[in-house]
């Protein structure tokens, strides 16, 4: 790495750097999160807004003694770079390179890996009471350390979020600094009333009593009436974050032109120096820099993939499963006038842009907010529609209890929609849609689909929002579609896929997605002499009956499942087939319980052995075991 950025192995260096190098290196930075991101893809608009602030951070503060701490993590690229980690981005979110995210094992000035979001106050908060507690027991009189929490408008819309503030402003010289990256966007526009008054929310009472009683005494002079209007207006822009944030027992400093290097170390440096809780509320512009990025009209090149430097066109991406869900549900809205979808501020990574299009006043964007989601859902649902909440499966994880205890409880008609579920690769281990086919099982009432292709997509989708006794899922991977796999019959409900030779040794249960791996390995086993059956139950909660008639013709069960092992699907089978004393061997395959390293889904995929080629193996060193403990021991 040349320039400035070459001679950057630390922060050490970053402050060492004249005030008049910072523009060298800004631009320095800004080329190589364009590179970088449009070789591989990544956060570009996120770190190309964050440049400026970040410099700042690491000339004031003391990483890692002063943890710098990133809200989801994915803005913390710059950061990389000014942490002696420039050479990794040759590789970024690649198999064995740069993490997307921060890396406790890249860095000792990486502390927070899980890219959930508005995580980062809380954890500011634990760690400035450590801090306290240090230091309060420390004679020395040293003023101890600080931690710098960095989160996004749209994190700061997560319930999490707010937990914190409320503790740490409960705390006067709690050693916390938060810096508030306000570029009014998540993915879209940042929504809520939070949101949209950060910059006037909410104005004092006193400031309100005021001028109604100045606008009493002028009685309606309509030229001083407005003139008053035009003051209380412009004052309540300007004064309104700071009264709510002082309200709240924070000192505010800001608005601050986050791009402006020297106006946000000057307000870091005062925020350090106060020894107290305190917001930066920083104004940054998301891609800044790069113009494609600048006037990109979705999200501001929020995280695309690969793409031409020159002109900013993604290559494209193909027709992904997402797109099946945003048509059918579209098709489906003109038919149902009761269903109404729920966004948590992924309006169009989740396909919901086209029905909120279509019917905009049948989509609610909650903000990054999944538990408010799901509750808000039940609230709609009890008053007599039929929600459709989609969101990224990972993410269901944050709202199980409001998904069990206020939807399912109450036998409610929700349906939930699960995009990128299963492995998803390079967003690392946080981002594996890998948990809610073992959670959902314990859920009473509660229905799952999970659909192999795109047909079964529509088909299974238009099944769930007829469902009015209580909660629906559907799950689909990230990515392509799969090529539709058509049924040669049926078990029960279940759709049967390829059917044995006369005497079947093994049932291949396909989950979703896994038909199609099943698929490939009844073939290879065909040629061990190991006749298969392939079936795709469709619903996997509850399971079909017909699966322990059918397993009791088989010689060996094996679930394949694009979720964790644990208590997926294939140990459900497992007890389904125990319950009804069917004295058959299940084999259950899917993801290990484990955080994968970031990579390719499909090179994880293959890693794990989710491949038609390791089934076939597996299942034929299983039925080899089994036949040689069968044989009588030769005397
Ligand atoms: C709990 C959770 N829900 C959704 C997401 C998906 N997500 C990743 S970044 C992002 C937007 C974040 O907006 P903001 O905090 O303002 O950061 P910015 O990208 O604007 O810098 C969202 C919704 C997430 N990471 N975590
Ligand atoms: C950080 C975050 O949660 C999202 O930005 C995510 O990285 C996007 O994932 P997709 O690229 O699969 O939409
Ligand atoms: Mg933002």
């Amino acid at each position: 790495m040349s320039g400035l950025l070459g001679s950057i192995e630390g922060p050490q260096d970053v402050k060492r750097l004249a005030v008049e190098e910072l523009p060298q290196l800004a631009g320095e930075i800004r080329d190589v999160l364009v590179d970088a991101c449009a070789r591989f893809g990544g956060h570009l608009g996120p770190n190309l807004g964050v440049v400026e602030l970040t410099i700042a951070l690491h000339r004031v503060f003391d990483s890692p003694r002063d943890p710098i701490i990133w809200d989801t993590g994915h803005q913390s690229y710059v950061h990389k770079l000014l942490t002696g980690r420039a050479a990794g981005f040759e590789a970024l979110k690649q198999e064995g390179g740069l993490s997307g995210y921060p890396s406790q094992a890249e860095s000792e000035h990486d502390f927070v890996e899980n890219s959930h979001a508005s995580t980062a106050l809380s954890y500011a908060d634990g760690l400035a009471k450590a801090f306290k507690l240090h230091r309060d027991r420390d004679a020395s009189g040293d003023a101890g350390r600080t931690a710098v929490a960095v989160i996004g408008d749209g994190a700061l819309t997560g319930g999490m979020a707010w937990e914190a503030l409320n503790n740490i402003a409960a705390i006067k010289d709690l050693p916390v600094v938060i810096v508030v990256n306000d570029n009014g966007r998540s993915y879209s526009p940042t929504i809520g009333g939070l949101a949209s008054h950060l910059s006037s929310l909410r104005v004092n009472r006193r400031y309100e009593d005021v001028l109604e009683y100045v606008k009493d005494k002028i009685g309606n002079v309509p030229v001083l009436y407005d003139a008053l209007h035009g003051f209380k207006k412009g004052v309540k822009d300007v004064l309104a974050p700071q009264v709510m944030f002082e309200d709240l027992g924070l000192k505010y400093v800001g608005p601050i032109d986050g791009h402006d290097e020297q106006a946000m170390e000057a307000a870091l440096r005062q925020a350090r120096d106060f020894r107290g809780p305190v917001i930066v509320h920083a104004l940054t512009q998301k891609g800044r820099g790069y113009t494609p990025a600048e006037n990109h009209d979705e999200d501001q090149f929020h995280s695309p993939g690969a793409f031409d430097r020159a002109t900013g066109a993604e290559k494209p991406k193909g027709r992904i499963w997402t797109n099946v869900f945003s048509e059918e549900l579209v098709r489906l809205g003109k038919e149902r006038d009761d269903l109404v979808a729920i966004t948590a501020a992924m309006l169009h990574p989740t396909g919901l842009n086209a029905f909120a299009e279509a019917y905009p006043d049948r989509i609610y964007d909650v903000g990054i907010a999944e538990q408010h989601a799901l509750t808000s859902a039940a609230g709609l649902a009890l008053g007599g529609l039929h929600p459709i909440v989609a969101v990224y499966a990972t993410f269901l994880n944050r709202a199980f209890d409001q998904l069990l205890m206020d939807v399912a409880l109450h036998r409610l008609p929700v349906t939930v929609v699960l995009d990128r579920a299963g492995v998803t690769g390079d967003d690392g281990a946080s981002h594996n849609g890998m948990w809610d086919l073992s959670i959902l099982q314990v859920v009473p009432g509660l229905r799952v689909a999970v659909p192999r292709d795109g047909d079964r997509l529509t088909e299974l989708l238009r099944e769930a929002v007829e469902v009015t006794d209580g909660p629906t899922v559907l799950r689909f991977p990230k990515g392509p579609v799969a090529e539709p796999i058509e049924a040669v019959g049926k078990l029960g409900e279940m759709d049967l896929l390829r059917a044995a030779a006369a005497e079947p040794d093994v049932l291949l249960v396909g989950v979703g997605p896994m038909a199609q791996v099943c698929m490939d390995a009844a073939v290879l086993l065909d040629a061990q002499g190991i006749s298969a059956t392939v079936v795709d139950p469709r619903w996997v909660k509850p399971l079909d009956e017909a699966l322990v008639l059918a397993a009791g013709a088989h010689k060996l069960v094996a679930v394949v499942e694009d979720n964790g092992r644990v208590g997926g699907v294939g140990d459900a089978v497992a007890r389904l087939l125990r319950d009804a004393d069917v004295d058959v061997p299940v084999r259950t395959f899917g993801i290990p319980q484990q955080f994968l390293d970031h990579a390719k889904r499909a090179k994880i995929l293959g890693r794990i052995g989710l491949t038609g080629q390791d089934l076939a193996r597996q299942i034929t060193e299983a039925v080899a075991r089994r036949s040689n403990a069968a044989e009588p021991v030769r005397r």
